[in-house]
């Protein structure tokens, strides 16, 4: 537990976006429950991307849920998104309480380790429109996370723990990137599941 408990009033930014740490939406047991349930039902698959004319497939594995069928077009590949599973359904719910805004789609990742992460990137394709809301919820191990804005350079650090929300919102893809660094003394898997308003006929 932190020394502090998280205020999801507080901008963990200093300029140029919106983050709120929501810290803890799940008891540890509920945490466990969801990391197994959405562990085994995900239709997990390596991620796919072609970067500078190289064919990538990474280690790390992708899911994508959404209302209806989505396409999305990223890095080169396309994406079809899959129906809801329960659990998920469950997830959303709590999350749209929270936070009183809905989502129609969710992305997940799963890291087996600390030695599978993501690169420094922005979420900024046109299929989420600008000044897009993303709740990132975390399950498993505990993983460092980063935000670098793309001009300043300035970055800011946090820990995703198991079972909490993380808010981005406002201009925060346009101007910051954020990056899941490795970390070879992490030995257990995490999941991540980002919830999103994508647009559809984009
Ligand atoms: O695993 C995470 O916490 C971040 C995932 C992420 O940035 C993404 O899916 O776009
Ligand atoms: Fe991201």
């Amino acid at each position: 537990m932190p020394l502090f408990p998280s205020d999801p009033k507080t901008n963990l930014l200093p300029y140029d976006g919106i983050v709120n740490d929501y810290g803890f939406i799940l008891s540890p047991l509920e945490a466990d429950n969801f990391f197994e349930a959405i562990l085994s039902e995900t239709a997990w698959k390596s991620d796919e991307a072609v970067i500078f004319g190289k064919h990538i497939i990474t280690k790390r594995k992708v899911a994508w849920y959404g209302d209806g069928e989505y396409i999305y077009h990223y890095s080169g590949t396309r994406k079809h998104s899959l129906p809801w599973t329960n659990s998920l359904l469950a997830l959303k719910d709590l999350v749209e309480k929270k936070m009183d805004l809905t989502f129609n789609s969710c992305l997940l990742n799963l890291y087996h380790s600390g030695e599978e992460g993501m690169a420094w990137h922005a979420d900024d394709e046109k299929s989420l429109g600008k000044n897009t809301t993303i709740a990132s919820v975390s399950l498993g191990a505990e993983r460092k996370f980063s935000f670098r804005h793309k001009k300043t350079r300035e970055t800011v650090s946090l820990v995703l723990a198991h079972g909490s929300l993380l808010v981005m919102k406002g201009d925060t893809q346009s101007n910051w990137q954020h990056c899941l660094p490795k970390s070879a003394k992490i030995k257990h898997p995490r999941i991540n599941l980002t919830f999103r308003r994508f647009l559809e006929d984009t």
